[in-house]
């Protein structure tokens, strides 16, 4: 295509929002029309079964839920008037408790001012929050926030101790939509055991967000703690941040987030346009399917060209392929669906694999995120007449352009400045496209089967390495591997024991390991 024709294609597809300030630009995917037109009668079903979900339909079959988020931000939609009522009270509820923590009126027993918040969850229970914290929170924050989103022992440590002298000023807040995911509890646990090891009284600090009648709530409710938010069955993990697992964190950092809810409900009403060329959430699911045929050929990178958006590739990484990464589709059919999403940010990926797309293996597309104010206030030159923000520009324009030049294609998101109403709006067109996608490509989008086996696996781990703890402390002689595995009545799981046992030998735990350490039939295991 010459210089003219791509002038005039990026003209053609261009979307722009003039209330947003929003460009979506789609022209370096390289669809024809023929191949627009061809998709139309999928889109025309996909947005049918859009609206549907939108009313209330059971959008999740295999959970027999409803999929409301978009309710979220425009509680008329909701289906029934106790849903609207929940939503409404819980914002005011956020509203009301932020305030009085940010004027001191509710306050810690022994100091005036919470001045920390520790944010226990994992997946959709942390990933909206972190990338939300990067993104918006001041850089002096009322209330700074520090995210325990596993259960590694030195991660939470690690949180801990910097937190060591302001943890009596210090809210935590346990967030688990199903109150039973082992990682947060865990969390949980330890930070518990940590106040208690201050002398500080937890049910004071700790707040829940959670389903009712949870473990964590009923926890939360018997202990008496500062508070609960609800976490509603209606609402996936993954599509949450603008529930009150996203919305009570980001305002105790003093972000606006009725103008978060702002801009994903302008986002909403521009992506529920039934027309693929006028709709950008419909233009990016059209932009996946072609680059990957409908079958996620091509993993989808993802760039924001500003810091503070460091994080939205990996919140997308949950919301895209947890959502699309299925074996079967609606039918029941086996399909391997999905779509890989990765990225940090540019120009700094630049330096470190963009070598690899420009030139390696073309297994990809690109989505360049664009903000066009470069910072409050005037800029420094580097050069004359060129600033840094003039650099990171150049850097994405060129990047777009060499790929392009070497048939890799391209998305452009632009958005003014990063702030609450265009992170706002940046989620929902996210939400949106992967829901119509889901459609597109006929799988349920609101599910994930596919997490649990690796969770029960875990499980009957933790049941092993109970066994073989039990085995040992019952043995007056050192065993091999293969005694061990024999008298806990597992042979065939031995490789398991022996990582139990490495495991346990290794943390000084109940366990001694004699022998040569590479030479696993040399070994001789005993309790401590
Ligand atoms: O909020 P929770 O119930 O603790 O769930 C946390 C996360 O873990 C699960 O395994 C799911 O894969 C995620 O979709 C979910 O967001």
């Amino acid at each position: 295509m010459d210089a003219a024709a791509l002038w005039q294609r990026y003209q053609d597809w261009l979307y722009y929002d003039e209330g947003l300030g929003f460009y979506l630009d789609v022209s370096r995917m390289r669809f024809d029309d023929a191949f627009v037109e061809a998709l139309q009668p999928k889109f025309d079903r996909a947005f049918a079964d859009m609206a549907a979900l939108e009313e209330g339909a059971i959008a999740n079959p295999d959970e027999n839920r409803m999929v409301g988020h978009y309710w979220l931000r425009d509680p008329d939609l909701a289906p029934t008037p106790e849903i609207k009522q929940d939503i409404i009270q819980t914002v005011e509820k956020i509203e009301d408790f932020t305030k009085k923590v940010l004027s001191g009126n509710i306050h810690p027993p022994q100091a005036s001012r919470f001045t920390d918040i520790i944010s226990i969850g994992i997946g959709g229970s942390a990933l909206g929050p972190q990338f939300v914290a990067e993104a918006l929170s001041p850089d002096f924050p009322p209330l700074a926030i520090h995210f325990i989103d596993n259960t590694d022992p030195a991660g939470i440590d690690r949180i801990l101790t910097r937190l060591r002298n302001r943890l009596a000023s210090t809210l935590v807040i346990v967030i688990s939509k199903s109150g039973g995911t082992p990682e947060p509890r865990n969390g949980m646990i330890e930070v518990k055991k940590a106040y208690a090891g201050h002398n500080l009284d937890f049910s004071k600090y700790a707040i829940a967000i959670t389903s009712e009648g949870s473990n964590l709530d009923n926890l939360a409710k018997s202990e008496n703690w500062l508070a609960t938010f609800p976490m509603y069955d209606w609402v996936g993990g993954r599509t949450s941040e603008l529930s009150a697992v996203g919305l009570l964190p980001a305002a105790l950092q003093g972000i606006d987030i009725w103008a978060m809810l702002a801009g994903a409900k302008v986002m909403d009403t521009l992506t529920r346009v039934h027309d693929v060329k006028n709709n950008p959430a419909a233009m990016l699911a059209l932009s996946w399917y072609f680059a990957g045929n409908g079958r996620g050929e091509k993993d989808m990178v993802v760039l924001p060209y500003k810091d503070s958006l460091l994080l939205f590739s990996r919140y997308l990484q949950q919301l895209v392929m947890e959502s699309l990464g299925k074996e079967k589709d609606l039918d029941g059919k086996t399909v391997y669906q999905g779509i890989a999403v990765y990225g940090n940010k540019g120009s700094t990926d630049q330096h470190a694999y963009v070598q690899q797309l420009r030139e390696g293996v073309a297994n990809f597309f690109m989505t360049f995120i664009e903000v066009l104010e470069d910072r409050q206030g005037a800029s420094p030159e580097v050069e004359p007449g060129v600033t840094c923000g003039d650099y990171l520009s150049g850097l994405l324009q060129g990047t777009r352009l060499a790929l392009y030049e070497n048939h890799r294609d391209s998305i452009t998101v632009t958005i003014p400045q990063v702030n609450p109403r265009t992170v706002g709006a940046l989620i929902a067109l996210y939400e949106r496209a992967v829901g119509l996608y889901g459609f597109l490509v006929n799988v349920n989008a609101y599910h994930q089967p596919g997490v649990e086996a690796g969770k029960k696996a875990a499980a009957v781990i933790l049941d092993l390495q109970r066994q073989v703890c039990q085995v040992l402390a019952n043995e007056s002689k050192p065993l091999s591997l293969t005694q061990l595995a024999e008298k806990v009545g597992a042979s065939d799981r031995i490789e398991a024991i022996y990582k139990i046992v490495r495991h346990l030998y290794a943390n000084g735990r109940s366990v001694k390991l004699q022998g040569n350490l590479g030479d696993l039939n040399s070994l001789q295991i005993s309790a401590l």
